[in-house]
């Protein structure tokens, strides 16, 4: 069955947990449906992890359509959300609006993502006015990396933890249906988990949460630039690539690759009247 931001909602009250990986390209996508994963976030992580950046900041829009554009060509079922890149919203209610969008119309996307609580509150509200669903994302927000210095959990201390609790509350007044939770203690992730109604999608945030999400190179090994504390590899795909490149390395230099199976034939008869001209 299609999932739905009704659907999602229902799982919340129904206290089934919703599972969310990051995905950014066609074939990964199909492969993701046919798993039962019940979301797929397009993150602008897709600057580390596709393009390379050390942080989020350089992605573009056109980064994210391209990408996004290619994984809803992958899916029938699962829905799709599509983060916002850095400075496609900040700057006004009426930018978000408008490339919030341009990410669905130019996507076919479900809905969009956008960092920061109580300062996005207005944003949050216009795209969500304009029928366009809204997932929330507060705590360690990646594109304040700056502000932060460093990506370092937030909400240690009493004024930190009492600010995202508000920010929750701010993002589910303001109209966001979810919201994720990235690098929060454990316990403040459940508290507020507890106390909204709308479904909390934790990273880093532990397993009080509603839902979670993982970046999909992360958790198959395939991404060695950083492994933050809440990854776990489900799979060391990135060892099985390289002994397979390495197989296809040898196989071609010993000429066992390609073998007959893999050849295209033609009469012998037309190579003898070649060979004679
Ligand atoms: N591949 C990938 N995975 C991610 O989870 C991710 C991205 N990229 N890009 C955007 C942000 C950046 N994120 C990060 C990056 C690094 C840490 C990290 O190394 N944390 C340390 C230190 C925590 C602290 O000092 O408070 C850790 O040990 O988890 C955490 C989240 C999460 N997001
Ligand atoms: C880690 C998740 C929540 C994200 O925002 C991303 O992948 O960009
Ligand atoms: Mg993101």
């Amino acid at each position: 069955m299609k999932n739905t931001v009704a659907s999602l909602l229902k799982m919340k009250e129904n206290g089934e947990k919703i599972s969310m990986l990051t995905c950014y390209d066609y074939s990964t996508a199909k492969l993701m449906e046919a798993s039962g994963i019940n979301m797929i976030l397009v993150g602008d992580s897709l600057g580390n992890t596709m393009l390379g950046y050390k942080d989020t900041l350089s992605v573009t829009m056109e980064d994210m359509i391209h990408h996004g554009a290619a994984v809803v060509r992958g899916v029938k079922q699962t829905f799709v959300v599509m983060d916002m890149p850095f400075m496609s919203y900040q700057p006004s209610v009426y930018d978000a609006v408008v490339n919030a969008g341009r990410l669905i119309k130019e996507t076919g996307a479900n809905a969009v993502k956008l960092e920061g609580g109580a300062a996005v509150k207005e944003h949050i509200r216009a795209i969500t006015d304009s029928g366009i669903p809204v997932v929330a994302h507060i705590g360690m927000t990646p594109q304040s990396v700056n502000a932060f210095g460093g990506f370092k959990v937030q909400g240690k201390n009493e004024k930190a933890a009492e600010q995202i609790l508000q920010d929750a509350y701010d993002v589910q007044e303001a109209g966001a249906f979810a919201v994720v939770l990235e690098c929060v203690p454990a316990k403040l992730a459940a508290l507020i988990s507890e106390k909204l109604m709308i479904p909390t999608i934790g990273i880093g945030a532990g397993a009080g949460c509603d839902g979670q999400v993982l970046v999909w190179q992360d958790m198959l090994g395939l991404f060695s630039d950083y492994v933050p504390k809440f990854v776990k590899h489900f799979a060391n795909v990135g060892d099985i690539m390289v002994k397979a490149f390495n197989d296809y390395d040898q196989e071609v230099k010993e000429g066992t690759f390609p073998a007959q199976a893999h050849e295209f034939k033609i009469d012998d008869e037309i190579v003898e009247k070649l060979k004679e001209k």
